[in-house]
């Protein structure tokens, strides 16, 4: 596998939101420490999960960052994207595995242990792990695990762990002693008066 970023930026299509104007100005602050991962809502068509991955992953090139595409792995592959993320809604991590073929990036979620070491048994390269804590950008999540869920995943696998759910720069350091390798964010980037300056706290936090 590539190395990985890990700073991950999920792309955020809400109403309102401006996907790829985070990513502008996330790039050349992170540039191969990110990963973007391409991330529509629902209800949005194939067609519009296309056009917005096919656009992160002319923006990541020049940067050397790596772009996948959550759930849709069609799409990723029809993008050329690096590669996708999966959880229990999608396709299992092994099917996934077979479709995106052997050199692909694969991310799965997982928030146990057992559920853990089986996603990389199936073939996951690396895990969201999560929620860690409080957010209100997904509906309808278990608790959050807190830094601890974290530690006890982190010592169950030997793949990047990546926190995810409520991550905020000053998160990162109780994550990052607990294990992840890296950290995912939705409204951290994508509600930041300055997603550049943001960028730059939350790389900061993780590199140190
Ligand atoms: C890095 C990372 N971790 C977890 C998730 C969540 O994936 P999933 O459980 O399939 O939920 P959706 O994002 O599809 O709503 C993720 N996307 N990325
Ligand atoms: C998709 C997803 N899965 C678990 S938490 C989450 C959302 C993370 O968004 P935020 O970084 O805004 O809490
Ligand atoms: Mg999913």
């Amino acid at each position: 596998m590539p190395s990985l970023g890990r700073l991950h930026l999920i792309t955020d299509t809400r109403p309102g939101r401006d996907p790829l104007a985070v990513l502008r100005a996330a790039l050349p602050v992170a540039r191969a420490e990110l990963v973007v991962q391409v991330r529509v809502t629902d209800d949005a068509t194939d067609r519009e999960a296309y056009d917005l991955a096919r656009r992160a992953v002319a923006l990541c090139a020049p940067y050397g960052a790596m772009c996948l595409v959550n759930d849709r792995l069609h799409v990723a592959l029809a993008v050329g994207a690096a590669g996708g993320h999966v959880g229990a809604d999608d396709l299992p991590v092994a099917a996934a595995r077979r479709v995106l073929g052997p050199t692909a990036v694969l991310g799965a979620t997982a928030r146990a242990p057992g559920p853990a070491a089986e996603a990389v048994a199936g073939g996951a390269s690396y895990l969201g792990v999560g929620p860690c804590h409080a957010t209100d950008t997904k509906a309808g999540l278990p608790d959050p695990i807190g830094p601890e869920g974290v530690r006890a995943v982190a010592g169950a696998v030997a793949v990047p762990v990546i926190a995810i759910g409520g991550v905020t720069a000053a998160a990162v350091p109780a994550l990052r002693a607990a294990g992840a390798y890296g950290v995912a964010v939705v409204g951290a980037l994508s509600a930041a008066a300055d997603p550049a300056r943001a960028t730059a706290e939350l790389l900061g936090a993780l590199t140190c």
